[in-house]
């Protein structure tokens, strides 16, 4: 579905960058093989989807908060990149660490003109340095919103983040947005340069790491932390505008007699919980989408697509929402 999205052209039917972007994937996809992830975290408002849309030279034209999961393709000259931009927002942190084994590098963005946040940054921060599956990764710490006049100063943003390791650590302090003229910030594009060469000069070291630490995340205990989050995420979800949330989904309104879910991965890994076991960690919050007179109702796949899961199409169990615990209407007529 992703995928599909990302295909979609933001501008007219023949212009220059369309065509160029046909020429880029012929050539890439005879010459570059190598398919990577990267992760994109930071406290919610950090400038995380913004920056994903800079790289990929799209204006970005709503403001909404990522909920739970967005993936995007970015092409550089050297690898195929999925960047996986992981929702900010508290309740959505228990999911980021499900991403990190098959992850060869992370930006983290901070908002470098909230000062009353950070503290909270830095100690989120600190969390994703110190996970054994990202120490020694290459990570990419971006201090943004330069630009704005309650900006910290440099030294002090540094500072209160750090201290880092310069072998496996890089600090900017940008404008994440797209420049005028299609342009991305020097210094971010420094930065960015800076995790391609990493990835690229460990890539032997990384691409072992990555396939081992998938292998090692045990099947049981992302299940247990799915579950976990989802049930802690309930509560938030109850509280959101339903308007928002359908800005950032796309509908697979087609996919709906699946029930065995696989997690999203560029590797083909994937972790499957039994339809019973999913039923269950999902149930709270499917009664908080429950269909109401006045607002729009969501279907398992949309509620599955917010965890960063997708439907695996191979099963083909029967999971009519009707089957679902408490018989709730779903409104996928
Ligand atoms: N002034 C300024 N504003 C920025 C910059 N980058 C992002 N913003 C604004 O910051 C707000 C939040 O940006 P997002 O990209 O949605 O933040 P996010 O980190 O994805 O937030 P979550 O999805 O909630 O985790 C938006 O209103 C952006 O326009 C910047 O460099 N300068
Ligand atoms: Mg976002």
């Amino acid at each position: 579905m992703q995928e599909q999205n990302d295909r979609t052209c933001a501008h007219s039917t023949s212009c220059s960058q369309c065509c160029f972007d046909c020429l880029f994937e012929i050539f890439h996809s005879c010459w570059c093989h190598n398919d990577i992830v990267i992760l994109l975290l930071g406290l919610n408002n950090a400038g995380k989807s913004t920056l994903l849309s800079t790289i990929r030279k799209e204006e970005r034209k709503d403001h909404f908060s990522t909920w739970g999961f967005d993936g995007k393709v970015w092409k550089t000259h050297k690898f195929r990149t999925m960047v996986y931009d992981l929702g900010g927002r508290k309740s959505f942190r228990g999911i980021w660490p499900h991403y990190y084994a098959e992850a060869f590098g992370v930006i983290f963005v901070v908002d470098g003109a909230d000062e009353s946040r950070i503290w909270e940054a830095s100690v989120e921060l600190k969390a994703v340095m110190e996970h054994p599956y990202l120490v020694g990764k290459p990570l990419l710490i971006v201090a943004n919103k330069l630009n704005e006049s309650k900006a910290l100063k440099y030294d002090d943003l540094k500072g209160a983040l750090g201290p880092f390791n310069a072998s496996e650590h890089a600090f900017i302090y940008c404008d994440c947005r797209l420049q005028s003229g299609c342009l991305i910030d020097k210094e971010l594009q420094v930065g960015l340069d800076w995790l391609v060469a990493s990835i690229e000069l460990h890539y032997n070291q990384l691409e072992g790491r990555v396939e081992y630490e998938l292998a090692k995340q045990d099947e049981k205990e992302l299940a247990k932390n799915l579950q976990s989050t989802v049930l802690s995420t309930n509560e938030d979800i109850k509280c959101e505008s339903h308007e928002q949330m359908q800005t950032q989904i796309e509908l697979d309104e087609t996919n709906l007699n699946i029930c065995t879910y696989e997690r999203k991965s560029m590797h083909g890994q994937s972790f499957n919980i039994s339809t019973a076991e999913y039923e269950k960690s999902l149930a709270p919050l499917i009664e908080s989408f429950k269909k109401t007179d006045d607002e729009p109702s969501y279907t398992p796949t949309q509620i599955a697509e917010y965890f960063g899961i997708c439907l695996n199409k191979t099963q083909n169990i029967e999971c009519h929402p009707q089957h679902l615990p408490g018989q709730l209407n779903l409104g996928v007529d």
